[in-house]
């Protein structure tokens, strides 16, 4: 079924991020920390794509809880891991820890990756309001983040993935999720 993505529904190139997974493509434990300019009320949107019946096994977005040692925040063991299932989107805080498990991709075809649209939705104005002072769980969950290394140095992570150059603003696009 072709899928139309009109520019409207596009955020700025620079604001979003389209790779595709294909053998191997991960993304280690991380927070989405560096993305975003206030991490205490950023929220990461991540939007799934891909042909169906789907290409590629794995990929599944694994979403850890807290755990905190010595005021040290770390991922817990504990997890909900969410399937990357196409035409849906999972919105989750850009402070909590999470990691993209290793995909496969057994026909080595571009079509056959792992595709998603990931953007980050951060409200400036809530942070400055006097109303606007997070939870104290939100806090806590965004002096952790800071604390975490910025993504650049976490590129050694992200085996696997290759940027999928975006339309131009103004342009609409037609994506083939049954085709080659
Ligand atoms: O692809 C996903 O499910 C998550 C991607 C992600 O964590 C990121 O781009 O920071
Ligand atoms: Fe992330």
């Amino acid at each position: 079924m072709p899928m139309e993505i009109g520019p409207r529904v596009l955020p700025p190139s620079d604001q979003c991020c389209s790779p595709a997974h294909g053998e191997g493509g991960h993304f280690g434990i991380h927070t989405d920390a560096s993305r975003v300019r206030d991490v205490s009320t950023a929220l990461s949107a991540v939007y799934y794509l891909h042909r169906t019946p789907r290409g590629f096994g794995g990929g599944q977005l694994r979403l850890y809880d807290t755990v905190v040692n010595d005021g040290r925040a770390r991922p817990a063991e504990s997890c909900r891991t969410v399937e990357p299932e196409h035409d849906s989107i999972v919105f989750f805080p850009s402070s909590a820890f999470h990691e993209v498990v290793p995909s496969t991709c057994p026909s080595g075809r571009f079509a056959d990756h792992r595709f998603t649209l990931t953007t980050w939705i951060s409200d400036e104005e809530s942070a400055t309001g006097p109303d606007a002072r997070p939870s104290r769980m939100a806090q806590w969950m965004a002096d952790a983040a800071e604390g975490t290394r910025p993504l650049h140095e976490a590129e050694g992570d992200h085996d696997g993935a290759r940027p999928v150059a975006l339309p131009p603003p103004g342009r609409a696009t037609c994506l083939r999720t049954n085709g080659n």
